[in-house]
């Protein structure tokens, strides 16, 4: 498979590694100096894992021309309703997960499973921290709005998360830590007087994200429509 890399930071690097030990192609590396030169039509998928303000262009660029896209990109996702209308109306492919590792993926699903226990047990509050490097752009994570989503779904008594200390009980907050090289981090916490119960992913390196993207991009680069983990991973 013939990749181009949209962004090749921290992310892209680790996914060019990893796509190599598993017999692919790297036709482009694209960051921001030759971001007007990407040619799509050497490519059988496009993965991008560029900034907050440079994924939307670079997700409709490749959708305008027929390449399907995997998108890791956190903090542009005001976007994504148009993102997905132009999918549909090109039939192109559109990946998007806000966190590509099965443990976090695994995670998800147990928040989900605690928070519809947690909706008949109001003695307790939640709350969520997630710790980043400091070189993040966005707060909260992509990954911390993905659990806190879980949580509101299923946890009636929160409204919105919110990314400040706030006293409207109907408010879930999510308390964002920047410490130097720390991969990533999530906690959700159901506190109350009489104890608290905690879940907690640690991720140790980027590896799982950038497997995750590069075994994302295999699978859907021969499919349409607008993707994500649930269609990947089926559980
Ligand atoms: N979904 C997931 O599993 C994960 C998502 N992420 C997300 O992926 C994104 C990238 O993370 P990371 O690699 O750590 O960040 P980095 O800052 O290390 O890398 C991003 C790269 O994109 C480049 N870039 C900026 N503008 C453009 C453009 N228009 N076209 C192409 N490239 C561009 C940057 O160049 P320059 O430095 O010159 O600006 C930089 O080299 C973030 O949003 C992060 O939150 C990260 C890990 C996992
Ligand atoms: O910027 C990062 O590094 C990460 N971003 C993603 C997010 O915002 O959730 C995924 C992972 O936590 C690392």
């Amino acid at each position: 498979m013939k990749i181009i890399l949209l962004g090749y930071g921290k992310m892209g690097k680790i996914i060019e590694r990893i796509a190599l030990e598993r017999g692919h192609e790297i036709a482009a590396k694209i960051d921001v100096d030759n971001r007007h030169e990407f040619d799509t039509t050497k490519a059988d998928v496009a993965i991008e894992f560029s900034h907050p303000d440079a994924a939307f262009d670079n997700i409709r660029k490749c959708l305008s021309r027929q390449l399907p896209v995997v998108c890791g990109t956190t903090g542009w996702l005001e976007r994504r309703a148009e993102v997905e209308s132009l999918c549909k109306q090109q039939d192109g492919t559109f990946f998007y997960a806000s966190n590509y590792s099965l443990g976090v993926n695994i995670f998800f699903k147990v928040n989900e499973f605690l928070a519809r226990i947690m909706n008949g047990f109001p003695q307790y509050d939640v709350r969520m921290d997630e710790v980043h490097h400091t070189e993040k752009r966005d707060a909260p994570s992509g990954t911390a709005i993905t659990l806190a989503e879980g949580v509101l779904k299923n946890v009636e008594r929160k409204r919105k998360w919110v990314n400040k200390e706030s006293t409207n009980r109907g408010d879930l907050f999510i308390e964002s830590f920047r410490i130097d090289q720390v991969p990533g981090t999530h906690v959700v916490k159901y506190e109350s007087a009489i104890d608290d119960i905690e879940i907690k992913h640690i991720a140790h390196s980027r590896e799982g994200f950038a497997l995750g993207a590069v075994m994302v991009a295999e699978w859907a680069k021969d499919k349409k429509g607008v993707l994500g983990m649930d269609d990947f991973l089926k559980f």
